[in-house]
């Protein structure tokens, strides 16, 4: 540390103080040499803390670090002096780089989309936050001077990432007051702005649901260079932290812990519904609505940690995006596909984002195939949760021509591949008791899609709807449910083509949506039949075709 450097967290407050002892022990001349040993061993240890944090936490960005730079080296008195900022601001005031990575961080790890943020100043914090923020998050500044919302937006403007953020100048308090009447919500609140409004903000912010259910909120200073609890402390900002600690520490609302990093940590987060409820005992319908069935809110019931899934056809295409959606949902995903390179190219990108997944090559038209495919996941994960039976052939031809070759073929992997799928995943899972079983149907079972000619396809998808409403009602009394999904027209590479091209523009005059649909629109409905949420589903035929069967 600097010999001018105020100390600002409790650890550069114990460095301050070990190095004037150690001043003092060496001025002195009679101190044992033990003591002047440990000593200073005592303060390598402090003073090392912060350096080692800062070296060992990943670098900041560039648009950090240059804001870090232009922050600690801008002359605030002189500003104040002139008159453009009401107070004098002192550097100090930064997060600065480990706590910014901490805030980075909690937002990864609450997966926070919506920050707020109470006390601005440059934009450290507010940028590091909108760093770990997903794409279309958004982080609201409050700051009481309009001079740093220039300042800050200048770096902000360098980051891709600075469009994230808004600044709101003015008091926070009247800022909070107005995004509470937008009727807005945050996951994650971080309060770093004048001290002695702490406990008012907090309570602004719990009493008007500016945090939303499963919220977080995180307070900055809270240790106060460890005045809050030292006794001799006459420090108002210090009083102020310390009643603040005090009021949270008994608000049976939420919990909290302080993380003892640079000048304290707090994350504050509400504790359950049902905690709260019984303990206001309000007047409220005390059921499944209420609390959620498991006790979970309704996007958690359509999550599938632990699952065990297989998608046939997960090579490319529908299958694949099916693959990404069970794995993000939390789902265990054997990657199956005829092409072995494909399937495990797959399992690879599952595998990058962190998902457990296996490829296994199986051509689901053979029933040796089927059954090596259902036994390979059971040996290896010991259960079939969701079973994906996606793998389909499409061939064209007239019908007056169409041959019994194509017929057979397309019948041998659509249907007769589908139902030996559903058979021989569907006695594991009657064995468990549980099991969902998800076919890929398709629009062509409910409409002719034309100009196209397609009799064998359109068939045999019209068969997999039967096969689905068939097992769905004989299966769902004993846990197992079969529904399908049957896409419209999906935009592939393979319909870009030179000679496909004039049959996309007339598919599109037939679609009210006025898109091909892309295998993203499909991700969320396989989920959802994949979840104990649609538990009271079954033989159901999902259509997702952009309105193109009702016209
Ligand atoms: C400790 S600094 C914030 C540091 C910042 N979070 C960061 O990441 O670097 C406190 C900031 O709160 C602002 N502030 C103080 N009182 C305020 C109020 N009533 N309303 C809005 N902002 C306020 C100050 O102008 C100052 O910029």
């Amino acid at each position: 540390m600097s010999a001018e450097k105020v100390p600002d967290t409790p650890v550069e407050v114990l460095v301050d103080l070990l190095t004037r002892t150690m001043e003092v022990a060496k001025a002195s001349g009679n101190v044992p040499e033990e003591l002047t040993h440990q000593l200073q061993k005592a303060l390598d240890i402090a003073s090392g803390l912060d350096d080692y944090l800062e070296k060992m936490s990943s670098q900041e960005s560039e648009p950090l670090a240059e804001l870090y730079k232009k922050t600690i080296s801008h002359d605030w008195d002189q500003v104040h002096k002139e008159g453009k900022t009401m107070f004098r601001l002192p550097k100090e005031c930064i997060t600065g780089h480990v706590e910014g990575q901490t805030l980075k961080m909690l937002i990864h790890m609450s997966q926070a989309k919506r920050v707020l943020e109470i006390g601005m100043f440059t934009g450290y914090g507010a940028l590091s936050m909108a760093e770990g923020l997903p794409e279309d998050g958004c982080l609201v500044a409050c700051e009481l001077e309009p001079y740093l919302k220039d300042f800050a937006q200048a770096i902000f403007d360098k980051s891709p990432h600075g469009r994230k953020i808004t600044v709101r100048t003015g008091s926070a308090m009247d800022t909070l007051k107005e995004l509470a009447a937008a009727g807005e919500q945050f996951d994650m609140v971080f309060i770093d702005a004048d001290k002695d409004n702490y406990i008012n903000y907090y309570n602004f912010i719990l009493d008007k649901s500016l945090l939303k259910l499963r919220g977080v909120i995180c307070v900055d200073n809270t240790l106060f260079k460890a005045k809050v609890y030292l006794k001799d402390t006459t420090d108002g900002n210090a009083l102020a932290l310390r009643k603040f600690n005090q009021f949270v520490r008994d608000d049976p609302r939420v919990e909290q812990v302080i993380i003892p990093l640079r000048d304290g940590i707090s994350v504050v987060r509400r504790v359950s519904v049902s905690s709260e409820c019984s303990r206001t005992k309000s007047k409220i319908t005390d059921d499944e609505v209420f609390r959620g069935v498991k006790g979970l809110p309704i996007l958690d019931r359509m999550r599938l940690d632990g699952k065990v899934a297989y998608v046939t056809g997960a090579g490319q295409g529908i299958g694949r995006a099916f693959a990404h959606a069970l794995g993000e949902a939390g789902a265990m995903v054997a990657v199956v596909d005829l092409d072995q390179d494909k399937a495990e190219a797959v399992a690879g990108e599952l595998f990058l984002k962190g998902i457990i997944a296996i490829s296994i090559t199986a051509d689901i038209s053979k029933s040796a195939d089927v059954q090596r495919m259902i036994d390979n996941v059971v040996s290896k994960w010991g259960a079939i949760h969701v079973a994906c039976n996606n793998a389909g052939i499409n061939m064209n031809s007239a019908s007056e021509d169409t041959s019994l070759e194509e017929w057979d073929q397309t019948f041998n992997v659509n249907l007769r591949g589908t139902f030996m799928c559903c058979q021989a995943a569907g006695r594991v899972m009657l064995k468990q008791g549980y099991g969902k079983i998800i076919n890929t149907a398709s629009m062509a079972s409910l409409i002719v899609p034309h100009p196209q000619t397609q009799l064998s396809y359109n068939t045999s998808k019209a068969g997999v709807v039967k096969l689905t409403q068939t097992l769905g009602t004989e299966w769902i009394d004993r846990g197992v449910s079969v529904n399908c999904i049957s896409p419209g027209i999906v935009d592939t590479p393979l319909i870009h083509s030179e000679s496909l091209r004039p049959l996309v523009q007339r598919w599109l005059s037939d679609i009210p949506a006025g898109r091909l649909a892309q295998v993203t629109d499909l991700q969320a409905a396989v989920v959802y039949l994949a979840s104990d949420a649609s538990d009271y589903m079954t033989g159901h035929n999902l259509v997702i075709e952009g309105g193109q069967s009702l016209w």
